[in-house]
């Protein structure tokens, strides 16, 4: 469904080039729904806005619902649908309207873009402001009337950037439910961005995770969460001494690697950490550190950014 080689866009800022996608070889089949993950200023809206034609590769290749991008734009953008991250809505229509119009402007009949309009309405909690000027809406309310005019004509492949932010949780689940829905029902296949890691971990089949414009690593959140090694143990003790203590003990632990202190806080990572702890907190007993808290964390996306590249996700690409 979505196919590139070599894809690459540069950009000249004040006399200098900044690359923002470097050479991305992306193959996405019909029916997966895949998530970009990376940092702000990763490449993830430019790889998006050149899938979607509207910015022209530097270099490379891209066929998207089997049309190339440069020979075929037209036919790229009949077949899939966007939701880029600014507001695609006018401002002076009625919401139920703006559905309507742009369900016909993709080629809906009048009375298919009706219904559709009153399904999405419906799912995506709009009714309330069904008759008001788009203008009056709120950040929330905007952003779901983007997202239901990306979907009115149900494409069969649907490029979203970064479709929840600004939406409150539970507006955040009834997206990801109607979205599941179209998968569910037209076997849509879905492209998208997002910062949230959780998201990516739990609605992604497969998530390519980009830095500085490159791809660094792809699979299911459960294939890169086996990269990193191991869970992430963590005890609190009450003073900087006891936890330099503490350290002292969980090195000599043979299921323990990679122990730090910070502060009155130790951590290390072991491969099974809920049998890691009890042995811990054993360990540590017997050296007579009072311990106030204890936790085991299985891996997220964030720690295998952090393995990958040393740097949280949550610190940009800069
Ligand atoms: N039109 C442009 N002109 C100059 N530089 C640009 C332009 N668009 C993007 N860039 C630069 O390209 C790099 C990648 O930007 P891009 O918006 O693709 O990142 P992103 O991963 O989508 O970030 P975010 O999560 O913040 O949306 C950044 O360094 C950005 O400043």
């Amino acid at each position: 469904m979505i196919h590139t080689q070599g894809l690459t866009r540069h950009f000249r800022v004040e006399g200098r080039t900044v690359e923002a996608v470097r050479g991305l070889d992306i193959d996405v089949e019909a029916g997966e729904l895949v998530a970009f993950l990376g940092p702000n200023g990763a490449g993830k809206s430019t790889a998006l806005r050149m899938l979607t034609t509207l910015l022209a590769p530097t270099s490379g290749t891209a066929t998207v619902a089997g049309r190339d991008v440069r020979a075929d734009p037209v036919g790229v953008r009949r077949r899939i649908g966007y939701v880029g991250q600014g507001h695609g809505a006018g401002t002076d229509q009625r919401v139920r309207d703006e559905l309507r119009t742009q369900g016909r402007c993709q080629g809906l009949g009048r009375a298919q873009a009706r219904t559709r309009a009153d399904e999405l309405i419906e799912s995506l909690e709009l009714a309330a402001v069904a008759d008001r000027v788009t203008e009056r809406l709120s950040g929330g309310q905007r952003r779901r009337l983007d997202v239901a005019m990306g979907l009115i004509h149900r494409p069969r492949l649907l490029f979203l950037d970064e479709p929840s932010t600004g939406l409150d949780p539970h507006s955040r689940a009834n997206l990801w439910d109607h979205i599941a829905r179209l998968r569910a029902e037209h076997g849509t296949t879905i492209f998208l961005t997002t910062h949230y890691l959780d998201e990516a971990d739990t609605v992604a089949g497969r998530v390519s995770v980009i830095d500085h414009g490159r791809v660094i690593a792809d699979g299911t959140p459960d294939k890169l969460k086996g990269k990193v090694s191991g869970d992430l143990v963590t005890v609190a003790t009450d003073t900087e001494r006891a936890a330099g203590l503490a350290a002292e003990v969980a090195r000599r632990l043979p299921t323990a690697h990679g122990v730090t202190v910070e502060g009155a806080a130790l951590s290390l990572r072991a491969d099974r950490g809920d049998a890691a702890l009890p042995e811990l907190l054993r360990a540590l007993d017997g050296a007579g550190v009072r311990l106030l808290t204890a936790q085991v964390q299985r891996p997220t996306l964030d720690d295998v950014f952090l393995t990958l590249t040393g740097r949280s996700l949550r610190e940009g690409a800069e």
